[in-house]
């Protein structure tokens, strides 16, 4: 068997997110946030499921570290939750929450493993979304106080800081599709909260930068490969249109200081302008010190007139396989990314912040044999390897997840976890793919 080593230094770990795992929603001090409303709202969530208790990692996670180190992760990403440590979002700090984010840290350093914070990953406390959420552009100061407590905090001790995660899917899913909290369907609202998400990743590395901290701060970006289903202009101009949207829309403001052309011309004749304020797109393209990316899967896109999107189809071809999120997997679309990303936009490192897969796993005998993941993630290592190989900086690997959690609006009924979880006893099962991952870690190499 052909062995692909990686290199010495290579990061291998595993991502998840506050409210996702936590559970707790309403103990010890912590506020609302904009996900336990929605999730609290009849109707919005798959089984109308909520992260109330979700994997109650909140109280478990000594035990949950202690599969961290079985498995071998050399590095553990995860978000903290706003209205934990700031119950209204500003003001008064909650020392409940703060400690229980001390303690996880200093848990993951006695581990071993190396903690990567996230610092917003989707759960805004509910009083800041009272005044307008994202859309209020007052949001951003309080993000960066919100940011300056936990650099204060915990600075010293972790290493590598991701500002937002998917700032995408905040702005589009949250506030033109209305498929995530807050649930606004408000197009022109869904691109002033991008911008002000941007503004406030500027802010929060400026600030970093400002306190003279020893780490190295980021962004992670959900991105995917978008390709042409034909050479015709209009299929071609129609997957352009798409680049833009899904990747440029913030690929180039924090790599090349202003947004996509041709679709903020588009925007701009539909809804008008946005407020931009002097500076703003300067303060944005600051050099950062890495790009997360979180790649699931490719875009196939057609021309279509009628659709309802600008003309844009994606295609899912018939004879590709798909995960349990009807997700067309496509490794080769990882790496076409990585070269993509390393030629047109950046030479800094780049994070694998997420890559995974849902699959409906089975536990039987008290085993999880999920050959699908274990082949779906030795595929895109391949792929990070070529990548690395043609000399693309690539650092880490995070998959997600390192558990079973809420899916958002899927909640608990897609499993992207290596480990299984049981939510009616909370048992933490090692899925077959997680004894496969703690090899490749301790070989830092796969076999093909
Ligand atoms: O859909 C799978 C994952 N995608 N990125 C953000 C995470 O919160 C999701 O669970």
């Amino acid at each position: 068997m052909t062995k692909l080593q990686f290199p010495l230094d290579f990061v291998w770990g595993s991502a998840t997110s506050s409210y996702q795992i936590e559970g707790a929603y309403d103990e010890d001090g912590k506020g609302e946030s904009i996900w336990d409303i929605f999730s609290h709202t009849l109707g919005k969530i798959n089984n109308n499921d909520t992260g109330d208790v979700a994997c109650d990692h909140y109280h478990r996670y000594k035990e949950d570290i202690e599969l961290m180190k079985e498995i071998g992760l050399d590095s553990y990403r995860f978000s903290i939750s706003w209205p934990r440590i700031l119950p209204n979002g500003k003001g008064e700090i909650n020392q409940k929450g703060l400690n229980f984010y001390k303690e996880l840290v200093d848990q993951l350093l006695e581990a071993g493993i190396e903690p990567v914070i996230t610092l917003y990953h989707w759960d805004l406390p509910q009083a800041l979304q009272e005044e307008g959420g994202w859309a209020n552009r007052d949001t951003i100061k309080y993000f960066v106080k919100y940011a300056e407590v936990l650099f204060d905090e915990l600075g010293a001790k972790v290493s590598q800081w991701i500002t937002h995660n998917e700032p995408w899917v905040v702005s589009f899913l949250g506030y033109a599709e209305g498929e995530h909290a807050p649930g606004i369907k408000d197009r022109k609202q869904a691109l002033q909260v991008a911008h002000n998400l941007l503004v406030s990743h500027g802010l929060v590395v400026k600030k970093f930068r400002e306190l003279d901290l020893t780490g190295d701060i980021g962004i992670t970006l959900n991105l995917t490969s978008v390709y042409s289903y034909s050479e015709t202009d209009k299929d071609q101009e129609a997957a352009q249109l798409m680049e833009e949207y899904i990747n440029g829309w913030f690929l180039d403001p924090v790599f090349k200081g202003s947004y996509p052309k041709k679709l903020a011309q588009i925007y701009e004749n539909q809804f008008g302008k946005i407020d931009i304020q002097a500076g703003d797109m300067d303060l944005i393209s600051q050099e950062i010190d890495f790009l997360g990316i979180n790649y699931y899967s490719r875009a196939l896109i057609n021309y279509n007139p009628n659709s309802k999107f600008y003309g844009i189809e994606s295609i899912k071809p018939a004879e590709s396989d798909y995960t349990a999120m009807n997700w067309e997997i496509y490794p080769d679309g990882l790496y076409d990314l990585l070269t993509k990303l390393n030629q047109e936009y950046t030479n800094k490192p780049l994070y694998i912040t997420e890559n995974g897969a849902a699959f409906d796993d089975q536990i039987i005998a008290g085993q999880v044999n999920d050959q699908r993941r274990i082949n779906y993630l030795k595929e895109h290592f391949k792929s990070v390897y070529r990548a690395i190989q043609d000399g693309v900086p690539v650092r880490g690997y995070y998959v997600w997840s390192l558990m079973d959690n809420f899916e958002w609006a899927y909640g608990y009924s897609k499993r992207f976890g290596l480990i299984y979880v049981d939510y009616n006893t909370q048992k933490r099962t090692l899925k077959d793919s997680a004894y496969w991952y703690q090899q490749v870690i301790e070989e830092n190499s796969i076999g093909i």
